[in-house]
């Protein structure tokens, strides 16, 4: 329990037992309940020797401090008291006329002026202040105001204005819990009652404090909704958050915040899993296997925080069984052959050419292109072209795992690593896909620690599984795929270059629908079974579409017509209402559609290069960077283009005039919009 000693002046004063030290231990109590101890100290009784020894030490002025410090052992234990008064004291004084002479009352000069210089500082200036001395007339004076010393109160004044007793005031207590460090709900509830009744000439910051009181709250819960146990810790392992449900996997009920991690639970070792180079393991408790994960936070550049999740196994099973569902429907047999591979495109024909030599080779191949190319159909139709045809083709998408359960189905654990249902242990997916081809699509999404344990089983052709002492020799050809750049990848740190390399024996980069028109027409006919006939308008509406969603896309949309067209010749109004939204009109060139920004960006910058530069904003946008002037600067040096802050500065300035670009509020950097991204389309200047 916290001691407190609430020092005042003398247990009496004019003869009557002095109330102050009482308020205030009410008003401490009411916040601090049982925590605190209080003991009261006066100091015309203090001799010589005497020593306070409670934590904290409140006394009533700065003034106090001196006459009291040779009493205590530390100085930086006193606090000085702050008082305010309560709402509805004050409230009521703003019914005094203005400009009325106003006499305070109080039972010496020395607390009338004290309490004269409260009244100001909070705001009550529409009235003179006089200050009430025993035995002056006050004849003339109409009002009083007293805290609580209404009989003091000469009583020829009729309008008496009692604003109660001063209370402790919000700062103050906020000092008492950081020094004692005391920050637990139920206080910070007492606190809020308490302020609520509290005057403050600031609402700014009540406001604020009611906020931050608020916010907490809602993290809280939101927190405790959680179906994993989470901490978040210091760099020593103070714990300083937790939820309900790290407490209920380790059988906890006291609080834990302030404690440290591995003094909390009896056998559990948890300081070696500080170390920066721990991300995941699995740990037994009370006959349960719970898996837990670590990350490492630094905040401000210097904060540094390690966030650990634990979720127990019977959980993390329910999960797997999800995730197999998943698997199923996603099918592990290759159906796709490079007859199922619809083009008269030069571009794709030459790939098509290089895959089927490539499928005669063991040699790992990496698909690029963007979303819906057909990266997962050419990856089937090297496997079905290659001699292990006959051998599993398995899928994984890797982006589509949590990470809690990669590792996992990459590596497979052994018997007896886990409990129960699990107990007979689980081929990981190089396993299974052993002697065959194993895609490993949106490669780019797989979590670093991750990343080099696939290079070790790569390069060695060997995985141990979860648990397991045993090595598993593999032969397993790899088929990997992302819709992203991976050497932007690289350069920000999320892929590792080695991989890459390891991956990248074989490279194969599919164009984008919008980059083989040629194509359109032939999928579309493919796809509705050549059922119907395009007019030429909406074969110019599709021809000039964009295509985002590439080859899936235009599936959808050969579905939509099929589905509801009862023509035979399909016109413009019968296709997707967001098709045809834009004016394809054939004359409309790019120059005309963005002829004023092109306009405003050449009278203001170099055209050329602030199209560079909108670019670099498209490519750090995408990869969640902040476009700021640094960011850019940075990146477009790595790009080779070389360009002066004051150029920079000058380009930025045209794109935003052009509304091409914005800044958020409040967050530095540049962002693109939907107009900066037709524009680089128009000008033919897509990425
Ligand atoms: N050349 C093609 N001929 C016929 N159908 C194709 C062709 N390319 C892709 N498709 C079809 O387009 C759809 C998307 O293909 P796929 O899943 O291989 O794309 P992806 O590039 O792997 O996409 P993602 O990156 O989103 O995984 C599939 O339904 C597939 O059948």
């Amino acid at each position: 329990m916290n001691k407190i000693a609430i020092v005042i002046d003398s247990e009496y004063k004019h003869n009557r037992r002095s109330l102050l030290d009482k308020l205030i231990k009410e008003n401490l109590n009411s916040i601090f309940g049982q925590k605190i101890k209080i003991t009261n100290y006066y100091i015309d009784k203090l001799v010589k020797g005497d020593l306070i020894k409670d934590d904290l030490v409140l006394v009533m002025a700065g003034s106090r401090v001196l006459k009291i410090k040779n009493f205590v052992n530390d100085t930086n234990n006193i606090v000085v008291i702050k008082r305010t008064f309560l709402k509805k004291g004050i409230n009521q004084l703003f019914q005094i006329p203005n400009d009325s002479d106003v006499l305070v009352v109080n039972d010496d000069i020395e607390t009338v002026l004290n309490s004269i210089s409260s009244l100001y500082q909070i705001g009550i200036k529409h009235v003179n202040l006089i200050p009430y001395e025993k035995d002056k007339d006050y004849h003339k004076i109409k009002y009083a105001i007293t805290p609580s010393e209404n009989e003091l109160v000469p009583n020829y004044i009729k309008n008496i204005y009692d604003v109660g007793n001063r209370m402790v005031d919000v700062s103050t207590i906020l000092l008492i819990m950081s020094k004692l460090n005391i920050n637990d709900k139920v206080t910070q509830q007492n606190l809020y009652n308490y302020y609520q009744n509290l005057f403050s000439s600031n609402n700014a910051i009540t406001e604020n404090f009611n906020n931050l009181l608020f916010r907490t709250e809602e993290i809280d819960n939101l927190l405790d909704l959680s179906h994993d146990g989470i901490l978040l810790t210091d760099k020593d392992g103070k714990i300083l958050i937790c939820n309900a449900k790290f407490k209920e996997i380790f059988n906890i009920n006291e609080n834990i915040v302030s404690t440290y991690l591995h003094q909390i639970i009896e056998n559990i070792d948890f300081s070696k899993y500080y170390s920066n180079s721990f991300h995941d393991g699995l740990i037994y408790f009370k006959n349960k296997y719970i898996n837990l994960e670590k990350k490492n936070i630094t905040y401000f550049n210097s904060e540094f925080r390690m966030y650990f999740s634990f979720q127990e196994v019977t959980y993390i099973k329910k999960l797997e069984q999800n995730l197999s569902h998943k698997l199923r429907q996603k099918g592990q047999i290759a159906k796709y052959t490079f007859k199922d591979i619809i083009t008269q495109s030069d571009k794709m024909n030459e790939i098509i050419k290089n895959s089927k030599k490539i499928a005669k080779t063991d040699l790992t191949v990496l698909i690029t292109g963007e979303s819906g190319t057909g990266k997962e159909v050419l990856a089937q139709a090297i496997h079905n072209y290659s001699n292990r045809k006959k051998q599993p083709f398995i899928a994984i998408n890797v982006a589509s795992i949590p990470d809690s359960l990669l590792e996992s189905e990459l590596f497979g654990y052994t018997k007896g690593s886990f409990t129960g249902a699990l107990n007979e242990g689980k081929k990981g997916i190089f396993e299974r896909a052993n002697s065959g081809t194993l895609f490993l699509d949106e490669i780019g999404d797989m979590p670093k620690h991750l990343q080099s344990k696939l290079l070790r089983v790569l390069q060695e052709k060997q995985v141990i599984p979860i648990g397991s002492e045993n090595v598993i020799e593999i032969d397993v050809r790899i088929i990997a795929a992302t819709h992203k750049n991976p050497i932007i990848m690289i350069k920000e740190g999320n892929f590792r270059k080695d991989l890459f390399y390891r991956l990248n024996v074989f490279p194969l980069e599919l164009p984008p629908l919008k980059d083989r028109n040629e194509d359109v027409k032939l999928l579309l006919n493919h796809f509705t079974n050549n059922k119907f006939e395009f007019s030429k308008e909406c074969l110019k509406h599709l021809l000039n579409y964009n295509w985002p969603g590439n080859i899936r896309e235009l599936c959808n949309i050969a579905m939509y017509i099929s589905t509801l067209e009862e023509k035979q010749v399909v016109e413009t109004t019968s296709l997707p209402n967001y098709l045809t939204a834009l004016n394809f009109d054939e004359n409309i060139k790019a120059e005309n559609i963005f002829a004023k920004e092109i306009t405003i960006i050449k009278e203001l910058s170099n055209y050329n290069l602030s199209k560079e530069i909108l670019k670099s904003i498209k490519i750090l946008n995408e990869i969640d960077k902040t476009a700021g002037r640094k960011h850019l600067l940075n990146y477009l040096e790595n790009r080779k283009i070389k360009v002066s802050e004051n150029t920079l500065k000058k380009s930025l300035k045209a794109l935003s005039k052009s509304k091409l670009i914005f800044s958020k509020k409040g967050r530095s950097g540049n962002y693109i919009n939907e107009k900066g991204n037709s524009f680089l389309e128009y000008t033919k200047e897509l990425l």
